[in-house]
């Protein structure tokens, strides 16, 4: 293994496997696996980036940072001489949240400070100017995600709200030292580092910054950011030899399908309004869910009524309705029995002969994917920008998809599932 990958949670690391996997050079790429939880055996010999999956995103610091340190441990022992650690490219947290935390702990574990900070995805519309967080042009906290549901994101300017989470001061590289070419910005960590500063901001407004950035840090023994960073890193790695002959993985898999929304997040509910309009669907009220109303059995009874027909089942809703059911019910309790919703329900139905599981949410496809126990799955084709299909092999075969709540158009989940059926 050239490059171990610590990602945040599970749609963001099949963001990165997808962005690694996709990435050649001289008609080779590197061959990915996106691992489920923290391996317990060593990694395939084959295997040049092994990209984890962790569920830390919204966990307090201290337990953020086990995971993270556990993670590097590992990857270290497979041979990984480059770390990325994987965090939104929304760069989700609060005041209180861990990605400070864990930049520090992974940089004092490697021994490294000036360390690149960069969660631009200029092909989803996440840009950073100047340290400041745009989404499709808006600046963070008016894009949207000011309403998120369990990271509200208040502050566009990334050194700010980054530093009420470290214990070193943030740095800054913007776009000027960017234009200037990656010793430029090289230099600027390495003053960075003189300075103290542990995690730099570093401003992309599109591919072409990412390249120059990535090539400033194609030796750093750690990058930290979204998933754009990492083509660049994966064609450094890939120059210096890495790699098989490339193409895609085949999927073909057109058995039952189900889709599973958790999100509330604009894009998400635009494709459940979109996929409901002919499609069975099952709404997941909160009330109905604390009452104990509708049980993971019921959704699984819903299924199975369907005969051929692909179900969703979703528990999306619009900001307002959301902040009166959290008030009503506590944030914290219900994010908890929704997790648990979603995770018995794909249990239950993959039991049952689902073979195509589309799943909205990066929280929701975290506890997904936990309790389908599945270990490590290759990456298929894409289906948007950040999403691939993912392919659990076995005695029969599962395709997945784990969908950040704001990526894909409105047919997101038609795509998927014919995608999954149909590769082109
Ligand atoms: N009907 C609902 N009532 C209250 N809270 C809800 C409801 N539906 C979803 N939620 C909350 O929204 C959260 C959505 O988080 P999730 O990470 O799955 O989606 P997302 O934040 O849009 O995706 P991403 O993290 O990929 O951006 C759930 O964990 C849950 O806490
Ligand atoms: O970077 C992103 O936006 C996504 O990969 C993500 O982290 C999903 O939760």
């Amino acid at each position: 293994m050239r490059l171990g990958v610590i990602a945040d949670d599970f749609t963001g690391a099949s963001d990165i496997a997808n962005v690694i996997a996709r990435t050649s050079g001289d008609g080779r790429a590197l061959r990915v696996a996106q691992y489920f939880a923290l391996p317990q055996q060593p990694a395939d010999d084959a295997v040049d980036v092994g990209v984890v999956s962790l569920k830390f995103r919204s966990l307090p610091a201290q337990e953020a940072v086990a995971q993270a340190l556990s993670a590097l441990k590992w990857l270290q022992a497979q041979g990984a001489s480059q770390i990325i650690y994987k965090y939104c490219s929304t760069f989700d947290s609060t005041p209180a949240g861990n990605i400070g935390p864990v930049g520090e702990a992974l940089a004092a574990a490697l021994q490294v400070k000036g360390v690149v900070a960069c969660p631009a995805f200029p092909q989803t519309g996440r840009t950073v100017y100047q340290g400041h967080l745009f989404v499709q042009g808006k600046l963070l906290h008016e894009s949207g995600l000011e309403n998120h549901p369990l990271n509200p994101m208040t502050d566009a300017y990334l050194p700010r709200w980054l530093a009420q989470q470290t214990q070193s001061p943030v740095g800054l590289i913007d776009r000027s030292k960017i234009v200037a070419g990656a010793a430029a910005v090289a230099a600027a960590l390495g003053q960075a580092a003189a300075e103290g500063q542990v995690l730099v901001i570093a401003d992309a407004i599109d591919d072409g910054d990412l390249e120059v950035l990535a090539q400033a840090v194609a030796d750093a023994p750690l990058v930290t950011g979204g998933s754009a960073i990492a083509a660049g890193l994966a064609r450094a790695h890939i120059r210096a030899g890495g790699g098989k002959p490339s193409g895609t993985l085949g999927v073909g898999i057109q058995g039952p399908a189900v889709v599973l929304a958790g999100s509330c997040s604009r894009a998400t509910r635009e494709q459940v309004a979109q996929f409901s309009a002919d499609h069975p669907a099952l709404l997941v009220e909160a009330a109905a869910l604390m009452g104990g109303r509708i049980t993971p059995e019921d959704a699984l009874a819903f299924v199975k009524a369907q005969g051929d027909r692909t179900p969703i089942i979703y528990s999306s809703v619009a900001p307002d309705l959301l902040k009166q059911v959290q008030t009503q019910f506590g944030g914290a309790v219900l994010a908890e029995r929704l997790d648990r919703f979603f995770a018995d329900t794909a249990r239950l139905v993959v039991a049952n002969g689902v073979r195509r599981l589309v799943v909205a949410g990066g929280e929701t496809s975290g506890a997904v994917a936990s309790s389908l126990v599945l270990t490590d799955v290759e990456i298929g084709p894409e289906i948007a920008p950040g999403v691939p299909v993912l392919v659990a092999q076995g005695e029969t075969p599962l395709a997945l998809a784990l969908k950040s709540g704001n990526f894909g158009t409105a047919d997101f989940f038609a795509r998927a599932l014919d995608l999954m059926a149909h590769p082109e």
